[in-house]
C-alpha cells in the first residue's frame, strides 16, 4: 500500500521537530518535506504532500492553510489562535476546495481530550466552574487553546442545561484578578519554568469540590494524536473542530 505523504511546518519548533521524528517513524508516512519559518510553501506541492501538518505560530497559520487548502492539500493543525472570524475566513477557504480536510485540534493528547468531555458532562452539576491551565514560559499566548475549548464547551453545557450564572461576590479586584472571562467561565493562565503542559477544571458545588487534572509531561504526548489525525483527515472533507470527532469518546 502506498505511504501518506506528510510535511510538516514548524518543523524546528518544540512540537514540530518531535511531529517530524513521529512521521520518520510511521510505517504508513513518509515525510516529505520538513519547513520552518521562511521556507517556500511551493515545497507542498513539489514534493506531493498529501497532508501538512501545522505545527506553527498564530501569526503564521493562516497563510499556510491558505496556501493549503487552494491546493488542496489536507492539514492537521495544532497551532493555537483560533477565533470566530478565522474560522469563518477558513470555511470560506474550503467552500471553494471541499474535497479538502482540515482538522484543527485545540489539544492532541488523549487525556486532553478526555478531560475536555469530562468537563462537559460535570459542568450542569455543578454551581462554580473554572478552569486553570499551566504552561511552559515560553508559550506566546494566554489562555492556552485547550483552556479556551474547554471552557467554551463547559459554558455551552451548562446552557443547555439552563444553570443559572456562577456565584461570585467579587466587588472589588485587581484587574486580572479573576482571570480571562471565556463566555463566563474564569480562565487563568500560569507560566512556570519546568512545566510542559497542564490543566485542572476546578468545579464546586454544595460542600464538595470535584478537581479533573491532565499533565502532559512531554511532547511524545501528542503524537499519537497527530498521526491519528493524519491518517483520517484525508477522508475527511471541510472543518473539524477536535479531535473528539476522529476518537470514540461520546
Ligand atoms: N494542539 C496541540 O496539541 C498542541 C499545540 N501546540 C501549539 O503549537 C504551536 C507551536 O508550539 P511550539 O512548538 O511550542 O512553538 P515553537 O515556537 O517552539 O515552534 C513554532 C515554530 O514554527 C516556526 N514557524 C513560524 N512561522 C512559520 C511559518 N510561516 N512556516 C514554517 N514555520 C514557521 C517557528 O520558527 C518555530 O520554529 C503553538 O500554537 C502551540 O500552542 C503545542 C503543543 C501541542
Ligand atoms: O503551547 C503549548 O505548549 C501547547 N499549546 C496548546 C494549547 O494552547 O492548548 C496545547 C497544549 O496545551 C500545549
Amino acid at each position: 500500500m502506498s505511504k501518506l505523504r506528510v510535511a510538516v511546518l514548524g518543523a524546528k519548533g518544540r512540537i514540530g521537530s518531535e511531529a517530524v521524528r513521529a512521521v520518520e517513524a510511521a510505517d504508513d508516512m513518509e515525510l516529505v518535506a520538513a519547513l520552518g519559518r521562511g521556507d517556500d510553501l511551493g515545497a507542498l506541492t513539489e514534493s506531493g504532500a498529501h497532508v501538512a501538518v501545522e505545527l506553527t505560530t498564530p501569526d503564521s497559520v493562516m497563510d499556510n492553510l491558505d496556501f493549503c487548502v487552494r491546493h488542496g492539500i489536507h492539514a492537521v493543525v495544532g497551532t493555537t489562535g483560533w477565533t470566530d472570524e478565522r474560522l469563518a475566513t477558513l470555511r470560506g477557504l474550503l467552500d471553494a476546495s471541499p474535497e479538502t480536510g482540515v482538522l484543527i485540534a485545540p489539544n492532541f493528547s488523549l487525556g486532553a481530550v478526555l478531560t475536555m468531555r469530562f468537563a462537559q458532562l460535570a459542568a450542569p452539576y455543578f454551581e462554580s466552574v473554572e478552569v486553570v491551565e499551566l504552561h511552559h514560559p515560553k508559550k506566546v499566548d494566554a489562555p492556552s487553546g485547550t483552556a479556551t475549548r474547554t471552557a467554551q464547551l463547559i459554558a455551552a453545557a451548562r446552557a443547555e442545561a439552563g444553570c443559572a450564572p456562577q456565584p461570585d461576590a467579587t466587588a472589588t479586584a485587581l484587574p486580572g484578578a479573576r482571570g480571562a472571562d471565556v463566555d463566563g467561565v474564569p480562565v487563568h493562565a500560569v507560566r512556570l519554568r519546568g512545566l510542559l503542559a497542564h490543566q485542572e477544571v476546578l468545579l464546586g458545588g454544595e460542600g464538595e469540590t470535584l478537581t479533573l487534572r491532565h499533565d502532559s509531561l512531554h511532547h511524545s504526548s501528542f503524537m499519537p494524536g497527530i498521526l491519528l489525525g493524519c491518517r483520517r483527515v484525508v477522508s475527511a472533507p471541510g472543518l473539524t473542530f477536535g479531535l473528539e470527532h476522529f476518537l470514540d469518546v461520546g
